[in-house]
C-alpha cells in the first residue's frame, strides 16, 4: 500500500486506532528488525498510552542477530516484551503468541474479577507500512481454523481471527506513519523499503549506502560483486558494480540508475550481509 502522509491523514489514523484500541487489550507493536528506531512511530507511546504491548523485530531474518539481541534488552529495560519474528517463514511466532497472551492477562482478569466468564484477549497489530503487518496477520490466520463473525462497534468488514484458545486477533491492521521528516531515518526507511521509489531518488540513496557499507562492512561490496579493492570513491565503486553487471548505456557509459536499483535491492534482499541500522541508545 502507498501511502502519501499528510496531517490530515495522520489525525484520522490516529482517531482510527483510538477506536479499535478500545475493543482490544494488547497491541503487537511490530517494527523492522534492521531499523527499530527508524520505523517506529514518533508518538506510539502516547497513542497506546498504558496499552499492554509486545514489541515484534519482524523481518529478523535480514537483520544482524546480536543487535536484534540488543535491542530486545533494551525494550525488556522499558518494560516492553519483545520477540524476533521472521514473519515470512513463521519464525518465533508462537514466541510472539505466548507473549501476547501473557500481556493480557491482567486486563483478562479484570474482566474476570467482575463476576464474568473468561474469554479470549483480543489484540491488534499496528505498524508503518511495508513492515510486514500483512504477511503476519496472513501467517497467524493461516494457522487458525476459525475466523469469527463481525462484532458491534468493529467497522464492517473487519474481523476477528481466532487464535488458539486464548487469543483472538483484529484482521484489519493500524497502519501508522514513520518519522519520515528526519534525514538520516528517510535514507533508512528508504534502503529498506519502507517508503515506495516514487518518493526517492535511487541513486542518492544508493550513494548513502554504499558509504554506509564501506564504513560498517568493508568487504561486503567486494564480495558480492567482486569488483576488486574498495576504492573509497562511492562514484568509482559504482561504476565497477554496473561494469561488473554489464549496465552499459550507448556510447560505453554506464547505467547509474540500474546499477543503483541492483544494489539496493540486493541489499533488502540480504545478499550484501545482515545489517541492522540503528542501535539502541
Ligand atoms: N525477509 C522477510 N520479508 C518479510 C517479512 N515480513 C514481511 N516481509 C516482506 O515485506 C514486504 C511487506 O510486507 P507486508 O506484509 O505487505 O507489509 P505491510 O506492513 O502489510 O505493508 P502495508 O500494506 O504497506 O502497510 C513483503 O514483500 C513481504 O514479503 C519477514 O519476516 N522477512
Amino acid at each position: 500500500m502507498d501511502i502519501q502522509w499528510y496531517p490530515g491523514h495522520m489525525t484520522k489514523t490516529r482517531k482510527q486506532i483510538q477506536q479499535n484500541l478500545k475493543l482490544i487489550d494488547v497491541v503487537v507493536e511490530l517494527l523492522d528488525a534492521r531499523i527499530p528506531a527508524s520505523s517506529r512511530n514518533p508518538v506510539i507511546n502516547d497513542l497506546l498510552l498504558n496499552m499492554p504491548r509486545v514489541v515484534v523485530l519482524n523481518k529478523a531474518d535480514l537483520a544482524d542477530p546480536e543487535k536484534t539481541t540488543l535491542w530486545l534488552k533494551y525494550f525488556e529495560k522499558l518494560g516492553l516484551p519483545g520477540v524476533a519474528v521472521d514473519s515470512q517463514r513463521g519464525v518465533g511466532i508462537k514466541q510472539m503468541l505466548n507473549k501476547t497472551a501473557n500481556q493480557a492477562r491482567p486486563a483478562i482478569q479484570k474482566y474476570m474479577d467482575k463476576g464474568r466468564r473468561a474469554r479470549s484477549a483480543r489484540c491488534m497489530v499496528v505498524g508503518i507500512p511495508n513492515v510486514g503487518k500483512s504477511m503476519l496477520i496472513n501467517r497467524l490466520a493461516g494457522r487458525s481454523a476459525t475466523r469469527t463473525g463481525n462484532r458491534p462497534g468493529v467497522t464492517r468488514g473487519e474481523q476477528w481471527i481466532k487464535l488458539g484458545d486464548s487469543l483472538e486477533l483484529l484482521d484489519t491492521p493500524g497502519i501508522l506513519w514513520p518519522k519520515f521528516e528526519d534525514p538520516e531515518v528517510a535514507f533508512k526507511l528508504a534502503v529498506t523499503g519502507a517508503i515506495k521509489e516514487q518518493i526517492y531518488d535511487p541513486q542518492d540513496i544508493c550513494v548513502r549506502l554504499v558509504n554506509w557499507l564501506t564504513e560498517m562492512a568493508p568487504g561486503a561490496l567486494d564480495a558480492r560483486y567482486g569488483t576488486g579493492a574498495v576504492t573509497g570513491d562511492v562514484g568509482a565503486t559504482m561504476h565497477a558494480i554496473g561494469a561488473k553487471r554489464g549496465f552499459y548505456l550507448s556510447g560505453g557509459k554506464i547505467d547509474a540508475h540500474k546499477t543503483a536499483v541492483l544494489i539496493i535491492k540486493e541489499f533488502r534482499e540480504g545478499k550484501l550481509g545482515h545489517y541492522t541500522l540503528d542501535l539502541p541508545e
